[in-house]
């Protein structure tokens, strides 16, 4: 593969290369780990996710909903989404920000903004993954576990979507091979040209590792106990599952808007 000029492009102040891209998905996945170990501290609490009991007075859905929605209209305001890197759960009828626009690197082509898979990712996340780490029971701090859930959502969200700047940088390095295939809108051959499975392989051995690291229990002695904050095969198993196929399948989204 041709190497890209790295003064080519400006990225948060660093050239836009594969290599920083993809240091920057490893300095996601300490958010990621972290969140879900906070998260981890609350039991299922599921009244929170419940849509039949009207927690709160003229809204129908549930109370997770309602933080979510309510939150992102906040950092709507303090201008969260002027920012190409995030993508709202709930982008219809945000307000606008009110803040003074700061000017992000246009890195990616205008296209990237129609890319959202969030709905995707909050399904997934609430059906599938919470029930694999969170433990039984309910504590009554829903506000709380709202917060928490909504970090980790956040954190998914914006590794998942870096997909974007991921596939940006495979097209610029080899446009000669993606060009053809993006033409002839074929998914699969795109799919893979674009995955590495040995850097796959490392990403989920890494994630595991950070997962024992950062949820030990530390003492001052040295008798470790054992005992992890979440368990470390969830977190390859999601990043296996989940979190990279869908980083690719933004990949994909992103390269057939490529060329329009
Ligand atoms: C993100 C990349 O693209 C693909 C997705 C990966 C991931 O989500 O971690 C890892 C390798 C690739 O198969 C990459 O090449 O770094």
């Amino acid at each position: 593969m041709a190497m890209a000029d790295s003064n080519s492009v400006s990225h948060s102040g660093n050239a836009l290369n594969l290599e920083s891209v993809r240091d920057s998905l490893i300095r996601q996945e300490d958010t990621i780990v972290f969140s879900l170990i906070e998260r981890a501290r609350y039991p299922v609490n599921s009244r929170l996710y419940n849509q039949t009991l009207g927690l709160v007075p003229g809204f129908s859905r549930s109370l997770v909903h309602f933080i979510v929605k309510e939150t992102e209209a906040i950092q709507a305001k303090a201008g969260r989404y002027e920012n190409p890197e995030e993508n709202p759960f709930f982008p219809n009828g945000l307000p606008p920000s009110v803040v003074p626009t700061h000017k992000y690197p246009q890195v990616l082509h205008p296209a990237a903004a129609s890319i959202n898979i969030n709905e995707h990712i909050w399904d997934m996340y609430f059906n599938q993954l919470l029930p694999l780490f969170v433990a039984e029971g309910d504590d009554g701090n829903y506000a709380s576990t709202a917060a928490s859930d909504l970090n980790c959502l956040q954190a998914l969200s914006r590794r998942i979507h870096y997909g974007k700047y991921v596939a940006e940088v495979k097209f610029r390095e080899a446009p000669q091979d993606y060009e053809p295939l993006i033409r002839a809108k074929d998914r699969d051959a795109l799919m893979n040209l674009l995955t590495f499975k040995n850097v796959e392989e490392m990403v989920k051995k890494r994630v595991a590792k950070k997962a024992t690291v950062f949820g030990q229990e530390v003492t001052l002695g040295n008798n470790s106990s054992g005992n992890y904050k979440i368990d470390p095969l969830i977190v390859s198993h999601l990043y296996a599952e989940w979190v990279m196929p869908l980083t690719k399948l933004v990949e994909v989204e992103y390269l057939l808007r490529r060329l329009d």
